[in-house]
């Protein structure tokens, strides 16, 4: 079942020259209970896609297409939504993590506050309830001693344990969508490992619809159900993960395959998942 329908999408900058295209009619159906994984290079345009879904893109582009959010058999084009539509729909529907947790956790409010504001604001919960609600999202992402890291700040938790957090922070209100920009790229690889796991749990046991932009297909490899490849603004190839790696139908997705470093996807995407989640149990010890 879909929820969210980009069709067309068309991002263009405004340039001295004209208008440049950076993204140049893409379409991408997310399901729900799905990992869409949208992999490319550097500036081939993932980031923007991203952002043109919630509405924040900087004032220098200009969007054209369609961006429809589908729940309970509601329609909602985001593209040109009126601000206070998108206002109610972020971070409540479609919520955004980051490469860098920093991005999305401010540094002088305490863990269990930035929890419990996000609660009270768009489910409208008493000071209590948005606190056992905090600390059981706490747990649910395995941040460990739910209770004591509610009154810490960012900077009292390693790089992973903030993203996990930040992951906490996204799922508060129970979101339908989560667009996840590089969310383990700055982690090391054994962390990163544990933030995959963590997300592919989120997607089976709660039904979310995940966006995952990552220029690394090892990441892709591990947790994407669906992946699509990006070049230049446009998807040249978009597949399921086994066939997308075993079977890639674009030269472009071939010389990404061959660039990827000896790993076990050689032998089999499988192979990598099980090295990668083997490597979550280490970082349980963290
Ligand atoms: N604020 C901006 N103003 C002008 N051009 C921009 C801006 N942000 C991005 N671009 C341009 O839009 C294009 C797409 O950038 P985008 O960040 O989406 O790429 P990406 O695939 O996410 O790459 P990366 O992995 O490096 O983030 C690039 O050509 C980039 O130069």
């Amino acid at each position: 079942m879909s929820i969210l329908r980009i069709t067309n999408l068309q991002i263009d900058v405004r340039t001295q020259g004209g208008p440049r295209a950076v993204v140049d009619g893409i379409d991408l159906t997310l399901e729900r209970g799905r990992i869409h994984g949208l992999a490319g290079e550097s500036g081939s345009g993932k980031t923007v896609t991203a952002l043109a879904i919630l509405g924040l893109l900087p004032e220098s582009m200009t969007t054209s297409g369609s961006v429809v959010l589908d729940t309970n058999d509601v329609d909602t084009e985001l593209l040109g939504a009126p601000r206070q539509v998108l206002a109610g729909i972020r971070g409540r529907r479609i919520a955004m993590v980051f490469q860098d947790p920093s991005t999305s956790l401010h540094p002088q409010l305490s863990v269990g506050r930035q929890l419990t504001d996000h609660m009270r604001h768009h489910l409208k919960l008493g000071k209590r309830d948005a606190r056992d609600r905090a600390r059981a999202l706490l747990e649910r992402v395995r941040v460990p001693d739910p209770t004591s890291a509610l009154k810490k700040f960012p900077h009292q938790f390693s790089g992973g344990q903030r993203q996990r957090i930040a992951i906490a922070v996204a799922l508060a209100c129970e979101p339908d969508v989560l667009l996840a920009d590089e969310p383990t790229t700055a982690l090391d690889v054994t962390v990163q490992a544990g933030i995959l796991q963590l997300l592919r749990e989120l997607v089976d046991d709660a039904g979310l619809s995940v966006l995952l932009v990552t220029h690394d297909l090892g990441v892709m490899s591990a947790v994407a159900d669906e992946v699509a490849v990006m070049r230049a603004g446009v998807i040249v190839e978009s597949a399921p993960r086994q066939q997308l790696f075993t079977d890639p139908q674009h030269a472009y997705t071939r010389s990404l395959l061959a660039a990827l470093p000896g790993s076990k996807l050689e032998e089999s995407p499988e192979a990598l998942v099980a090295e990668l989640l083997n490597a979550t149990r280490t970082e349980a010890i963290e």
